[in-house]
Order: structure tokens, then sequence, then C-alpha cells
């Protein structure tokens, strides 16, 4: 399914690649490495020609276990987005080549969520032609930022623009915070590490102070808007433009919650093949569990969700592309639809991908709680994409509320976005297509299912709002009333958006690709389905895309659909292509000899370095040999 990267076998030869011994890695030996394997990544690109496509592969076959990933993931994203074509041409170049080191700084102690009550101000002193940067309180300082804590020389500062006594919103300013003759923070800049988080501990996250700092005023990246020397403020676009940069984000967090799950359900199906326990037939052989429908139940939706995901990052990638292109030509007519459709699907996927990694996780058994088995890990690295670029509640109502301006335009008869055209349909005059048992295995009728409780949902909770304003409720309690609701509409939508894209793009490769491969394809495609639709069937009947029979036919047709799959399994994971070094696992090795690797990841294991650990001498000799224990 990925690319297949042809340089895999130049990374993987470097020592510095081979991932055994990070388990035993303090958080300085991490960060350390991290940057190590970037500036490396850097020169083997150089040494080999290869192109930023190869350099993005290579980040993702290591895990994204690099340094640097908010320098390349927002700050040179953000100059792109948000600076003019003369401020490009300076920081761009700089940037590119490592003499500047960024981090995107805009979350603060008090606020991460509420862009509009960041504490931070830039107020512009005319005398001297530059802003002056402050942050008033404790709970002003930017705090979480990556790479802010120890590494960058730079950031992007989101800070409210205050002009005379105008406050103008949130605006970004270049800042260098460090010196780049000897790495010390400049004056008026009190920066550090937030401390040790539960994963991701390479990035060094910080907090940042900024006591009066002053920048000139070419330093406000004045794409969408900008001060003039007499104090004059030009807004060239609209104000969410400035947001640009966690737009492009989110689609990469889909990205990434893909290739974790591709991890998670690799490890769990190879290790599940592997490992044999009891069986179902007195004295007969042990069964593998993988052959135990249970374990098919907890571990083929991660499969799925991996393949699903897969194409749904390719569709919203060429999305956003289209998008981008006409926003950077100025023209913003696609913001509002691709804010709504990446923040509700990077909720969708983040949330996804958390919940089956555990299930990953647990199917595993012991193992599973083993660091070599890298599961646990994984989980723990995939967790803050729920949290980062937007709180996935706050992301599931943003896309919400896109949704209802969408509903509202198709019950005034007025076009409607293309991701949300089913708005436009008659909702009164649908019928269930599965009429009968064998109509489940038709993954373009399960869509009509999906469509139509998406479609459902959204009137629903429409519907219930307008009631609310209508007896009175001010805007703000209704919101309120019906936010649970709000939530689920988004997911039902996102959830018919990752089922839309499976099915489009299994119907275009079957035109390509052979039979046999098709029809594993579409037999996942429609367990996907399936699943979706039993794991929530209390909305799916109370939408009425389905009735209790159809529930029936379709928890049957899923129990079958989880053998048919059995016998392709390894295959499906085995074509996500990934290299050991890249899965890291004991458990997920390609050559299936799990225990051999479990017992030499413990033969590696630092406490088994001595045959008889120092405890001893201070506490277990006196102990065993029944001498009085020193006072301790
Ligand atoms: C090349 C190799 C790279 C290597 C590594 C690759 C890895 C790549 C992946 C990286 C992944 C992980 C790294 C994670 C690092 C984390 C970084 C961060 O977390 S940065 C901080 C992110 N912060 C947030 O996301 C804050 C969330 N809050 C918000 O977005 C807003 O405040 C919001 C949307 C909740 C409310 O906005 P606002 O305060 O303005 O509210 P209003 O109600 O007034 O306005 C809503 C109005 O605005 C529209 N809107 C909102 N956002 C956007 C947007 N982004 N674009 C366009 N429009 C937007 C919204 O639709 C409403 O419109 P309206 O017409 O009024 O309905
Ligand atoms: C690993 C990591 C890396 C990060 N990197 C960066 C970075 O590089 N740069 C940067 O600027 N920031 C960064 N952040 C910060 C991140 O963007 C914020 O944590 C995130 O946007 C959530 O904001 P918050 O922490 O203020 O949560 P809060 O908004 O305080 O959320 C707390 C709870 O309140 C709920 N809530 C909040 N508002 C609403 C609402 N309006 N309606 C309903 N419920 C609501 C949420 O759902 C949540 O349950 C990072 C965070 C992490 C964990």
């Amino acid at each position: 399914m990925q690319k297949t990267f042809k340089n895999e076998k130049i990374l993987f030869a470097e020592p510095l690649f081979q991932c055994d011994g990070l388990a035993g890695f303090t958080r300085s030996e991490l960060y350390e490495n991290a940057i190590h394997r970037t500036l490396r990544i850097n020169q083997l690109k150089k040494e080999h020609n290869w192109t930023q496509e190869d350099f993005d592969i290579a980040i993702r076959c290591l895990n994204y276990e690099v340094g640097f990933v908010i320098h390349l993931s927002m700050f040179i994203p953000a100059i792109e987005r948000l600076a003019t074509d003369d401020q490009k041409a300076k920081w761009l170049p700089l940037a590119e080549s490592y003499r500047i080191l960024g981090t995107y700084a805009q979350t603060e102690l008090g606020h991460g969520t509420n862009l509009m009550a960041l504490e931070t101000t830039a107020t512009f002193d005319p005398r001297t032609d530059e802003f002056v940067l402050r942050t008033p309180q404790l709970s002003s300082m930017k705090w979480w930022p990556g790479s802010l804590g120890k590494t960058a020389t730079h950031a992007i500062v989101l800070a409210q623009l205050i002009i005379g006594n105008k406050n103008y919103g949130m605006n970004p300013f270049m800042v260098q915070l460090r010196s780049l003759e000897d790495h010390m923070p400049l004056p008026g800049i009190i920066v550090g590490d937030i401390g040790a988080k539960l994963g991701a501990n390479s990035n060094d996250n910080g907090f940042l102070i900024l006591n009066d700092v002053r920048i000139p005023r070419e330093n406000m990246l004045a794409r969408n808007s900008k001060v003039t020397k007499d104090g004059r403020y030009i807004q060239t676009s609209t104000n969410k433009a400035n947001y640009a940069t966690m737009v492009l984000v989110r689609l990469s967090i889909i990205r990434w919650a893909e290739d974790t799950i591709k991890n998670g359900s690799l490890i769990a199906i190879r290790y599940s093949a592997v490992r044999r326990q009891s069986s179902l037939q007195a004295g007969g052989p042990e069964m593998q569990v993988l052959d135990y429908q249970t374990q098919q139940y907890k571990i083929f939706p991660s499969l799925a969700a991996s393949y699903a995901l897969f194409f749904t990052y390719e569709a919203m990638m060429k999305e956003y592309e289209i998008a981008y292109a006409q926003i950077m030509r100025g023209n913003n007519q696609l913001l509002g639809q691709i804010h709504g459709q990446l923040s509700g699907l990077k909720a969708f996927a983040s949330d996804l991908v958390t919940y089956e990694l555990e299930m990953c996780r647990r199917s595993c058994g012991g193992h599973g709680y083993l660091k070599a088995s890298v599961v646990g890990e994984t989980l723990l690295h995939t967790l803050p994409l729920v949290t980062v670029e937007g709180d996935n509640t706050v992301m599931y109502l943003q896309c919400a509320r896109y949704l209802l301006k969408q509903i509202a335009k198709a019950l005034a008869g007025q076009d409607v976005d293309e991701p949300t055209s089913y708005l436009k349909k008659d909702i009164l005059s649908y019928t269930c297509p599965v009429q009968k048992g064998e109509h489940c295995t038709n993954p373009n009728y399960l869509l009509k299912i999906y469509t139509q409780r998406a479609h459902s949902a959204i009137a629903s909770v429409a519907r219930q709002l307008q009631f609310d304003l209508e007896s009175g409720k001010d805007q703000s309690s209704a919101f309120n009333n019906n936010l649970v609701s709000l939530v689920q509409a988004a997911k039902a939508h996102c959830q018919l958006c990752l089922m839309k894209n499976f099915v489009e793009s299994v119907s275009a490769l079957e035109r390509t690709c052979s039979e046999n491969l098709a029809s594993v394809l579409r037999q996942l495609c429609l367990y996907f389905g399936l699943h979706g639709i039993v794991t929530a069937s209390g909305e799916f009947l109370e939408s009425e895309a389905i009735g209790l029979q159809q529930l029936e036919w379709i928890k049957a047709e899923e129990l079958k659909s989880l053998a048919a799959i059995r016998p392709n399994a390894v295959a499906l994971v085995d074509a996500f292509d990934l290299h050991d070094q890249t899965v890291m696992s004991a458990l997920g090795r390609y050559d299936g000899n799990a225990y051999q690797h479990l017992f030499e990841a413990a033969k590696r294991e630092p406490m088994n370095q001595t045959q008889v650990p120092p405890a001893y001498y201070k506490y277990l000799r006196d102990l065993i040999k029944g001498q009085p224990l020193a006072k301790l």
C-alpha cells in the first residue's frame, strides 16, 4: 500500500536507524538521537539525490521518531502560508537549510482551544517601528510548542495585535528566541522544556515567557494582514486564513493515524498467526489464536481501518491540494469546506486508531504489555493525536457547525458543497436497500444506509436546535443543549466519508487489478461497512436507516465476513510493505519468529547486562543470609 521506498535498504543499513536500543534511552538520549537522525536523513538525501517525497517516506519508515517535527510540519508550512513573498525569500532558505530552527507557538498555559482568548500581545510601537511582545501573566506563557524547550532559535508566535488601544485579533509574528552564536535565550526571553510526557519524549515541548521582547515591524507575517509604518491595520484576507497551518497538520494527522494503525494491525495479526493457545476440540492440536472468531472480532476492525484511512487520506489529499491552490491564489471559497471536513476527519481518524490500537495490544495477551511488542509504545505515541491540532470534541463541533450551514442551504434549495451533497436528497423518501439477508453483501447498499444515518443525524440536531431557539432559548444555551448530538452528527458524517472513500476506491481499483485481489478488497470494505453499523447500531436504528430485521442480517453477515477475511489476513498486512525496522516489534516480525525475537530483546535488557544486580549487595545479600539489615 505504501509507495515502496526504493531507498529503504540504504536507510536501514545505518546503525542509527536500527531501533532496538531506543527502549533503554533516557530523555536526553532520545532527544539527541532524534536530531541526529533527521540530520543524517538530510545527508542521505543529498548523497543519494532523494526527492522531498523520498525524505518524507524515510520519516514515515522511522515512525516519525525523528527531530525537528514541528520545524518541518508547521514552522516551514506556516512561513509558506502566512508570509509575504519578501518574507518567504528571507526566512524559507534559512529554515530549509536548518540555519534557523523553528516552532509554532500558539497554545498557552491557560488556553489552547479558544484562540480568541490568547493573552500574548504584540503591541505596535510607532516610535521605533517595532512590535513589543509580552506574555502578561502566568496563564499567558506559551506552553506545549514542539521543539521550543531546547531546540528552536525562532518561533512563529501567535499573539493579539494591539495598535493604540485597539485589539486586532490573533496574528502571527516571527520572534528570534535564541542567539545564533551560542544558543542562549535572548534578552526578555525565558524558555525551557515542560517535562516528561506519556510518550513522544524525544520532543522538547516547551514553555516561553516574553518580557517586552521587541521585533521589527517586518516580522509580522503579513500575507493576510499587515500594519503600516503609521500604524494602520490592513487586512487582505479573512482572519481565518491565519489558521491555515492547522488545516494542513490536521490532514497530516490522518496519515499519521493510518501509519500507526497499520503497525498495530500488522503486529496483532502476524503474532496471532504464530501464537497457539488451547483448542476447540478436546485433545485436538492447539489452535492459532487468529482462528478464534473472538480474536478476529478484536483485530480485523484495525485491519479494515488501516485500509479505510489509507483511501481517505488519499482522497482528502486531493481535496486539500485543490483548496490550497485556490487559497494561495486569493480565493477562499473552499476554506470552510476543507476546514469542516478536515476538523471532523482528524478527530474521527485519531479516535478510531487510539481505540483500535488498544484492542491490538490486548489481542497480544501478556506479551502485548512488553515494550518489545511495541504496540503499547505506539499507542502512547498516538494518544496525543486526539488532542493536538484541536481537541477532538472541539474539532467535531467545528465539523458539525459546517454541516449545519450545509443543511440550512439544502433546505433553502441552495447549492451545497460536494461532500455534503447527500443533504439535498429527500430524507423521507428513503427505503432501506437491504430487504433480505444477501443484500448485506452489497457495499453500495451499506453506503446508502450510512448516508441516511448521517443525513438523519444532521437533520435531527438541526431541527432540535431550531426548536430550542423557537422555544425561547438563546443561541448559546440552545447550542450547549445539543452539543452531544452535534458531535454524533459530525461522527456520522465522518464515518460516511470513510465508507464512501473505501467503496469508491475499491471500485476504481477493480478496473485495474486482478479479480482475486479485487474480491479480497471488496470483502474487507464490506466488513468495514458491516462492522461500523453494528458498533453504532443504536444510532442506525434511531435514524431508521435500518430496522431490527436488517440489524440481525447485518450482524450475521459481519460474523461471516470474519471467516472470509481470515485466509487473507496475513497477506493484507504484508501488503503494507513495512520493513521490520519500521515496525520494530519482536512480536510482529516478517519471519514469524516471535518467541526468538522476544528472547533476544530480553537478553538485550540493561538489567540483564550483569548477573548479580547492585541491589543484591545493597539489600538482598544480608536479607538472604539472615544478617541484620542496616538502617534503611
Ligand atoms: C516533511 C516531514 C514532516 C515530518 C513530520 C510529519 C508529521 C506531520 C504530522 C504532525 C503531527 C503532529 C504534530 C502535532 C503538533 C501539534 C501542534 C499543535 O497542536 S498547534 C496548536 C493547534 N491548536 C488548535 O488546533 C486550536 C484549536 N482551536 C481552533 O482551531 C479555533 O479556536 C476554533 C476553531 C475552535 C474556534 O475558532 P475561533 O476562536 O476563531 O472561533 P469562531 O467561533 O469565532 O470562528 C469559527 C469560524 O471560523 C472558522 N474556522 C475556524 N478554524 C478555521 C480554519 N482552520 N480554517 C478556516 N476556517 C476556520 C469556522 O469554520 C467558523 O466559521 P463560520 O463561518 O463562522 O462558521
Ligand atoms: C503532544 C502535544 C504537542 C503539542 N504541540 C503544540 C505545538 O507545537 N504548538 C502549539 O501551539 N500547541 C501544541 N499543543 C497544544 C495543543 O494544540 C492543545 O493542547 C490542543 O489544542 C487542546 O487545547 P487545550 O489543551 O487548551 O485543551 P482544552 O481546550 O482546555 O480542553 C479541555 C477539555 O475541554 C473541552 N472543551 C474545550 N473547549 C470546548 C468547547 N468550546 N466546547 C466543548 N468542549 C470544550 C475539551 O473537549 C476537553 O475535553 C500540543 C499538545 C500536545 C499534547
